[in-house]
């Protein structure tokens, strides 16, 4: 079905505030552009403050390009006749109703959730995901892992979209008769406005550590960002909120939806609690009820929990509920195992904050028998939060008998700097045990091949990536796969 079509601008403006026009509103536009180098005859060109340079350079190019409108926050000093010039406080929030109305209001529609928090967003989305589809339910899923409509796989180029990518999403997954949408919000996409005019039905929060603060600069702007989603529900919505986490109650302190609780500590609306965790599976007491689930970890036992919580309240069953969520499986790179065919265990997983790093060690120490090593490899992304760098590293040291640093996506930096930096988290008495080795394929064989039988090696940051980042050049690398060409070698050797 093909969704883009022509809009009279007028009929786009209905819910921009304080917008002042120049120029013919009497007039259509066929697509919604960020991009002055994508801009075509007809087009909307909206300019954009971004990180690296600012939109309104591009306005002219844009008009030589056809645009036939300009949305803006400060009119350029030649104006061309005959296009329309949008004039508003905030582009990207203006932009956000007028996606919302050009693809036709996609979310007012749909059932669509949005998670939120600095870990557990894929994880949560995409069981919520399962979980309806295992229920009946036609969905669609945003994710940074990738998108989907119910079996029809889109890539994802980010957490959350920009909001005309993201409405055209939305409005795709209406027309493929989905009525449930669950999705990931970053603090990027509150910040930038990717989400403004999107209608929920729903929001979680997961939790709150370090991270990203390359881009917000402060904790306290990243949890203001956070809170910028829960503030913006309206009160049909539910806001359901990790008390365990000590800014859970901070999220929800402004917000106008009805505020529910999950805790594995507390009392709360959704209580849980974990009775045992082992690599088969975890065993839960759930709101009294107790239930068997294939995904493990003490971190997932909250990813669960907040499922269940939102399933209930979006009006399911709690018996049909814990059934179908007992058969899911973690999303790729999430804690996934692989086993050589003498006993190595090689656990890929996305933990690239200090945090997740933190609780996916704990959860293998608590897995582990005692007699085993564990080998941890992490790096961290260039670009990128460099506080987190020594954190991560000291983290890695403290629950493992062996690390290697090595590189993850070094993007425009040098990663031997990064690793610079990494190595300055770890404490004297580890030197011993941490290697540095850039190459992460050289690292992975490193502990894939000096491995003993029954050790655990966990190779962290990456998760489902297939890329190495470098200098802006996404090269090839799958951490499972070179991880399962080491563990033949070691069959083979
Ligand atoms: C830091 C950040 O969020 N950057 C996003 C932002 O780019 P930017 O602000 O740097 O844009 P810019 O390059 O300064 O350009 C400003 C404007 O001028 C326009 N321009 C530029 C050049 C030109 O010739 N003509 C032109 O019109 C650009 O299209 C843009 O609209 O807006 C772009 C368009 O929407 C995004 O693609 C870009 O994401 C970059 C690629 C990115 O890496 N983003 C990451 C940090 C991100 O968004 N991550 C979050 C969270 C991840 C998570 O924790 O899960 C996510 O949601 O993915
Ligand atoms: N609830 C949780 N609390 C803490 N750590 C978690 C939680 N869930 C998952 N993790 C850890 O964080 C990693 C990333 O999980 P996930 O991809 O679900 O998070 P995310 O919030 O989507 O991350 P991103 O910000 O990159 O989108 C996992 O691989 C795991 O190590
Ligand atoms: N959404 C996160 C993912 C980080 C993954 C890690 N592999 C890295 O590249 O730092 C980001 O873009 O900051
Ligand atoms: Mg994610």
């Amino acid at each position: 079905m093909e969704i883009n079509q022509e809009k009279s601008l007028s009929s786009l403006l209905a819910e921009v505030k304080d917008a002042q026009l120049f120029g013919q509103v009497d007039i259509v536009v066929n697509n919604i552009i960020l991009d002055s180098r994508k801009v075509l005859p007809g087009s909307l060109f909206v300019a954009l403050r971004g990180t690296q340079t600012d939109g309104h350079q591009y306005i002219g190019m844009a008009t030589e390009l056809g645009a036939a409108a300009i949305l803006c926050e400060e009119l350029p000093e030649n104006r061309v006749t005959g296009t329309t010039y949008i004039q508003v406080p905030d582009s990207a929030e203006a932009m956000g109703h007028i996606a919302s109305a050009f693809y036709g209001h996609p979310s007012k529609s749909l059932t669509l959730v949005g998670v939120t928090g600095t870990n557990g967003k894929t994880s949560v989305a995409t069981f919520l995901f399962q979980l309806f589809r295992a229920l009946g339910y036609r969905c669609g899923l945003l994710s940074t892992v990738q998108n989907q409509i119910e079996d029809k796989v889109i890539a994802a180029t980010h957490t959350t979209p920009d909001s005309t990518a993201l409405n055209e999403l939305l409005a795709q997954m209406l027309a493929k008769k989905c009525s449930h949408v669950f999705m990931e919000v970053s603090s990027h996409a509150v910040a930038q406005h990717r989400i403004t005019g999107l209608q929920f039905a729903g929001g979680i929060f997961t939790n709150i550590t370090h991270d990203h603060l390359d881009f917000h600069k402060t904790f306290d702007n990243y949890i203001k960002a956070k809170k910028g989603f829960f503030d913006a529900l309206p009160k049909t919505a539910f806001a359901l909120v990790n008390v365990d986490d000590r800014r859970g109650a901070v999220m929800v302190q402004n917000t106008s939806a009805k505020i529910e609780t999950y805790s594995l500590q507390t009392l709360a609306t959704f209580k849980g609690k974990v009775i045992s965790d082992t690599l088969a599976g975890m065993h839960m007491e759930i709101n009294l009820q107790e239930v068997w689930f294939r995904v493990i970890g003490r971190f997932n036992a909250y990813n669960l929990l907040s499922v269940y919580g939102a399933a209930l309240l979006l009006g399911e069953k709690a018996d049909s509920v814990l059934t179908e969520l007992s058969n899911l499986k973690s999303p790729p790179g999430r804690f996934e195992q692989f086993h050589s065919d003498d006993h190595v265990v090689g656990i890929v997983d996305y933990a690239h904050t200090p945090d997740a790093l933190e609780n996916v060690l704990e959860t293998i120490a608590h897995l582990r028998s005692g007699n085993e090593k564990v080998i941890t490899l992490v790096g961290c992304g260039g670009n990128r939060d460099a506080e987190k760098r020594p954190k991560m590293a000291e983290i890695a040291c403290k629950y493992s008998n062996q690390v290697i640093l090595t590189s993850d996506n070094p993007r425009f930096e040098d990663p031997l700097d990064i690793l610079d930096q990494m190595k300055k988290g770890v404490p004297p008495l580890d030197y011993k045990k941490t290697k540095v080795i850039a190459d992460r394929r050289e690292a992975i064989f490193k502990a894939g091949l000096e491995a003993e039988s029954g050790d655990i090696i966990l190779i962290a940051g990456k998760g489902h990536e297939n890329y190495q980042d470098i200098k802006g050049v996404k090269h090839h690398f799958d951490d499972k796969e070179v991880l399962l060409e080491v563990f033949e070698k070691r069959h083979s050797n």
